[in-house]
C-alpha cells in the first residue's frame, strides 16, 4: 500500500497571513497612530531562541509592526527579568510582550510568567490565560490569547483540512507553551487526548495507536516509523541543531522524517513547517491584542 503524503508546509499559510495581517496593521496604525508593538525578553543563548528572534523580527517588518528584542546577559537574575517586565506592563506604547523560554538557571521562570499583564501576553502564558484557555466550555469558540505554536498548528491544520474531531491525539511534552496548551486545543476540536512525557511507559504502544502525533521533547529524531500507525499525521515541533558528517549543523525535529513520511498521511517538515506557524501567531496575536487596547480608548 502506499500513501499520499501531504507535507504540510507553512509557506502558503503564511503567504494568507500575512496580507491580512498588513491589512489589519495598517489600519491598527491609523487607530493607534503608531504602530503596534511587540517586545521580546530574552536572556542567555538558547540556540532556537536565537532564531526565534531573528525570524520575528523579519516577519514583523514585512507585516508593519514594531518589533524590538530586550537582550539580558545569561548572568541576569529573577529581579532584572521582572523589572523590565514591569516596565513593559506598564508601558502604553507595549501592545504585547514575550519572556523567551529557557531563562537562565536560577531565574525562577513561574515568577516571571505570571508576572505579565495576560492582556499584554502574546504567549499566552501566564495563569490567567492558560487557565481562560482551560476552561473555554466545549461550544464557545475560545478567544483568548494562547501559545502561539499550538495555535499556530491549529491553523496549519485547519489550512489542509486535516480533520481532528473524533481522532486520537498523543502529544509528547507537557510544558506550559507547548504541550499542555496543545491539549487543550485539540480537545476543544473534539480530539481524545493524551499526553505522554519523559515518565511514560511504554510509549510505543501509545504512539502506535495514535491517529495524530504531536512531538515537542527537543529530541532529534526520537519518533520513527517503528513508532507510527500507517496514515497518521505527524507535527514535529522540536527545533534541534545537530551536527552533520561535514562538520556543520543543521536544524532537525523530533522526527525521523525521512522514515516516517513514507508511512504518515500529513507530514509538517522542519524548518518550514510548525516554526514560522509559530512566528505568524505571535504577531497576530501582538494585532489582537493591540485591537483590544485599541477598542478600549
Ligand atoms: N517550532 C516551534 O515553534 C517551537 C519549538 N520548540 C521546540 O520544541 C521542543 C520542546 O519545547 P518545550 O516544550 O519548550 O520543551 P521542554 O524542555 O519544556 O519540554 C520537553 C518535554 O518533552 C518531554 N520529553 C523529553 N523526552 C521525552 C521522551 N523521550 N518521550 C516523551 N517525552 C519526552 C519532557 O518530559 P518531562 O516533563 O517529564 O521532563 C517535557 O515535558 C524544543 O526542541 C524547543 O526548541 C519550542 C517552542 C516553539
Ligand atoms: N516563551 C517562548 N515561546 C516560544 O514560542 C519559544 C520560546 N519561548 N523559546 C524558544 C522556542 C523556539 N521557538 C521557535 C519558533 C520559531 C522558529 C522558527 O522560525 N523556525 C524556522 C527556522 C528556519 C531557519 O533556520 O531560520 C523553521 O522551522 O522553519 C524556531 C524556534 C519558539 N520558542
Amino acid at each position: 500500500m502506499s500513501i499520499m503524503t501531504k507535507i504540510l508546509a507553512a509557506k502558503p499559510v503564511t503567504a494568507a497571513l500575512v496580507t491580512e495581517m498588513q491589512t489589519q496593521a495598517a489600519s491598527l496604525t491609523n487607530q493607534l497612530g503608531r504602530k503596534p508593538k511587540l517586545v521580546v525578553v530574552a536572556a542567555g543563548d538558547d540556540p532556537a531562541s536565537a532564531i526565534y528572534i531573528r525570524n520575528k523580527q523579519r516577519r514583523a517588518n514585512t507585516v508593519g509592526i514594531d518589533a524590538v528584542t530586550e537582550h539580558l546577559p545569561v548572568t541576569a537574575r529573577t529581579a532584572d527579568v521582572l523589572a523590565v517586565v514591569r516596565r513593559l506592563n506598564a508601558d502604553p506604547t507595549v501592545d504585547g510582550m514575550i519572556v523567551q523560554l529557557p531563562l537562565p538557571s536560577g531565574v525562577d521562570t513561574e515568577a516571571i510568567r505570571n508576572a505579565v499583564d495576560p492582556e499584554k501576553d502574546v504567549d499566552g502564558f501566564t495563569d490567567v490565560n492558560l487557565g481562560r484557555l482551560w476552561s473555554t466550555p466545549k461550544d464557545r469558540p475560545i478567544t483568548t490569547l494562547r501559545p502561539c505554536t499550538p495555535r499556530g498548528i491549529m491553523k496549519l491544520l485547519a489550512f489542509y483540512n486535516v480533520s481532528v474531531a473524533g481522532k486520537r491525539a498523543v502529544i509528547l511534552g507537557r510544558s506550559n507553551i507547548v504541550g499542555k496548551p496543545m491539549a487543550a486545543l485539540l480537545l476543544h476540536a473534539n480530539a481524545t487526548v493524551t499526553i505522554a512525557h519523559s515518565r511514560t511507559t511504554n510509549v510505543q504502544a501509545i504512539l502506535g495507536d495514535a491517529d495524530i502525533i504531536v512531538a515537542a521533547t527537543g529530541s532529534a529524531g526520537l519518533v520513527t516509523d517503528a513508532d507510527v500507525k500507517p496514515g497518521a499525521v505527524i507535527i514535529d515541533v522540536g527545533m534541534n541543531r545537530v551536527a552533520t558528517s561535514d562538520g556543520q549543523t543543521k536544524l532537525v525535529g523530533d522526527v525521523d522524517f525521512d522514515s516516517v513520511q513514507h508511512l504518515a498521511s500529513a507530514i509538517t517538515p522542519v524548518p518550514g513547517g510548525v516554526g514560522p506557524m509559530t512566528v505568524n501567531m505571535l504577531i497576530y496575536q501582538t494585532l489582537e491584542a493591540a485591537q483590544r487596547r485599541a477598542d478600549r480608548q
